[in-house]
């Protein structure tokens, strides 16, 4: 449901398929397991060494000075840290946490109230900011700077603004897509961390302390697997562990060695490059029908038997990061990587082959 129509955002209306095991937004059991294996503190996460070290000099030095921290705005993929985050900010201040979302808040009336019960050196965490309507951003905005809201009572003519003020808080703001944000709003941050994807040792390390947590048995070999096939993301490394503990429980010992864990994620359909069914289709699609390409999203849709938003949206941005697909004007082309991915030999390299683009381009 879009609650927002300021924001041009796709994102609420795509099919991302709660189902998908590589999907980086969370589904039911990952947000009943999530606070178990959340690290509570700076120390605990795992890599983001810079972000970890300028966070950790913000909130040193405002502890030394006895003040409330600057507020924070985090960005980055999904299940990268940003959630966890913000509590370990809170967790490291020694303060209370209030979490809330834009798309919570329809109105400035649900800001204000939220705004005037926040107690002193609060943390208020506003998780998908970019989604916050436009009134209440504007209130944000006096908020952040002057520690102060005018609360509009009455209407019309009538209508008076009535000054509150507001005890020092820490907004830590979220959000997916950075470049969504008004640039008054960035502005107001006085520390702004934006999340990379995890490289495999870091993913390895979150998996080692995640089965850990879940007393689960697991050899270093059987981590690198896991963590080479999360996309770079510790909420899919953390799924993918569990599926693969379930493997392991039902048809080995229950400790997770590299064969298990390779064995289990051939189940699950999920590759050695971490690309599952949907996005093998699309590759395939793109190489075996269309000779590597150009296509356009349309055509490749309909080959696979799916709405373009979900190519567009839930298979590609994973292909293009990978460097496996890319888009260009004339459509949507196979890199070498791709036909190496998938075992196949590109047309110009066959004897008597047509050209890639022989076909089916332009
Ligand atoms: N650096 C890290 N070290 C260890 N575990 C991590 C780290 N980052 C994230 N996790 C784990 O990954 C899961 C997802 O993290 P989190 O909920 O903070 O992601 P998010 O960025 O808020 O995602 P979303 O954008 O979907 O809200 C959590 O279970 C958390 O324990
Ligand atoms: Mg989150």
């Amino acid at each position: 449901m879009n609650w927002d129509d300021t924001a041009p955002s796709t994102d609420d209306a795509v099919p991302a398929g709660p189902d998908r095991l590589v999907g980086a937004d969370a589904d039911g059991e990952d947000t009943a397991v999530e606070a178990a294996l959340r690290p509570k503190d700076l120390q605990e996460f795992v890599g983001q060494e810079r972000v970890r070290e300028q966070l950790d000099l913000v909130l040193r030095a405002a502890r030394a000075r006895g003040a409330t921290a600057d507020h924070v705005l985090l960005s980055g993929a999904p299940g990268l840290g940003k959630t966890t985050l913000s509590m370990i900010i809170a967790a490291e201040m020694g303060a209370p946490i209030r979490i809330t979302s834009g798309p919570a808040i329809q109105h400035a009336g649900d800001l204000a109230a939220i705004l005037s019960s926040l107690q002193e050196g609060e943390v208020l965490f506003l998780d998908e900011i970019h989604r916050m309507s436009r009134p209440a951003e504007e209130m944000l905005y006096m908020a952040m700077e002057d520690f102060r809201v005018d609360v509009i009572v009455g209407k019309g003519p009538g209508a008076t603004a009535i000054p509150l003020e507001l005890p020092p808080f820490t907004l830590v703001g979220a959000t997916t897509r950075a470049g969504l944000l008004p640039p008054p709003l960035r502005d107001r941050f006085g520390f702004t961390a934006h999340m990379e994807f995890y490289a495999p040792e870091e993913l390895q390390r979150v998996i080692h302390r995640s089965a850990g947590l879940l007393d689960v048995e697991i050899e270093p070999d059987g981590a690198a697997e896991i963590a080479g096939r999360s996309r770079g993301t510790p909420r899919i490394a953390n799924r993918l562990l569990r599926r693969v503990r379930d493997y392991a429980q039902v048809k080995a010992d229950g400790v997770i060695t590299r064969e298990i864990a390779s064995q289990a994620l051939g189940v699950y359909e999920v590759d050695a490059r971490g690309l599952d069914r949907l996005d093998r289709a699309v590759l395939t699609a793109l190489l075996k029908l269309f000779g590597g390409g150009p296509v356009g999203l349309s055509t490749l849709a309909v080959a696979v038997g799916e709405e373009r938003e979900t190519v567009e949206e839930v298979a590609e941005p994973f292909l293009v990061r990978e460097g496996l697909l890319a888009r260009t004007p004339r459509g949507r082309i196979a890199t070498p990587a791709a036909w190496a991915h998938l075992d196949m030999v590109p047309p110009q390299h066959q004897a008597g082959g047509i050209g890639q683009q022989g076909l089916f381009g332009a």
